[in-house]
């Protein structure tokens, strides 16, 4: 088995525990509230922002130039972004939304993929990376295969313009990258890497957990604090 196939077959039941979450249950239902969306929207902006700054970090550290061209290229079309798609998704203004601040899920989820910078490895940097783009391109099959999103669904025009061959050869490809950087790799190594990829995937539930409940630092304050003010002993 190549190490990609490892990381997708270890990586199944984060898959499915995203198909389960309420968030996706709800783009199906056709009933998120408008709160979830914005927050989604906004959060996702936030994250596709460090998406950008990871691909950059990509082009740098790679050794060879068809890789370094290659990840240029996918940086391009991921700023090829259409604006419209989000816009439509959204009520909120869109330079409100465009600036969201970034709360505690998405901070750690996108810390966590700044995190392997530092050394300055492709493999370590794509791993957690690519998790994330595999966990969409799955996601966004299935939604499609149901059949069950439609024109009056705010997801429609996203699934119409992520849906299709081109995503996921995007990621197929990241994955042929990641067999190749892996050979010759101690295992150890090749363990942190595993764990990283695992960990985006995980990290993606509790993004779209978060964006369900919208939680915020002052979800995390208030919780922390309460009760603070009970006498100790
Ligand atoms: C949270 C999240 N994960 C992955 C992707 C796909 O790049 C995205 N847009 N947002």
């Amino acid at each position: 088995m190549s190490f990609s196939q490892e990381l997708i077959t270890e990586a199944q039941p984060y898959l499915e525990a995203v198909k389960h979450s309420d968030f996706v249950k709800a783009i199906l239902a056709n009933n998120l509230s408008s709160e979830a969306l914005d927050y989604y929207v906004g959060q996702d902006l936030q994250y596709g922002d460090i998406e950008t700054k990871v691909q950059a970090y990509l082009i740098i550290y790679s050794k060879r130039f068809a890789d370094q061209r290659n990840f240029a290229e996918l940086l391009s079309n991921h700023l090829g972004i259409d604006e419209a798609v989000f816009k439509g998704m959204t009520s909120q203004n869109w330079d409100t939304i465009r600036t969201a601040k970034m709360e505690p899920v998405t901070y750690i989820y996108t810390h966590h993929l700044l995190d392997p910078i530092k050394t300055g490895d492709p493999l370590n940097i794509l791993a957690s990376f690519e998790a994330g783009v595999w966990v969409y391109v799955e996601l966004i099959k299935y939604l499609d295969d149901t059949g069950k999103v439609a024109a009056d669904n705010p997801f429609y025009g996203w699934l119409d313009s992520l849906k299709g061959d081109d995503y996921q050869n995007v990621s197929d490809g990241f994955l042929k990258v990641l067999d190749r950087l892996a050979v010759k790799q101690s295992q150890a190594h090749l363990d942190k890497v595993k764990q990283d990829f695992l960990r985006s995937c995980l990290l993606e539930w509790y993004f779209f957990d978060a964006s369900f409940k919208q939680i915020t630092w002052g979800d995390w304050s208030r919780n922390a604090l309460e009760g603070s003010r009970e006498e100790l002993l």
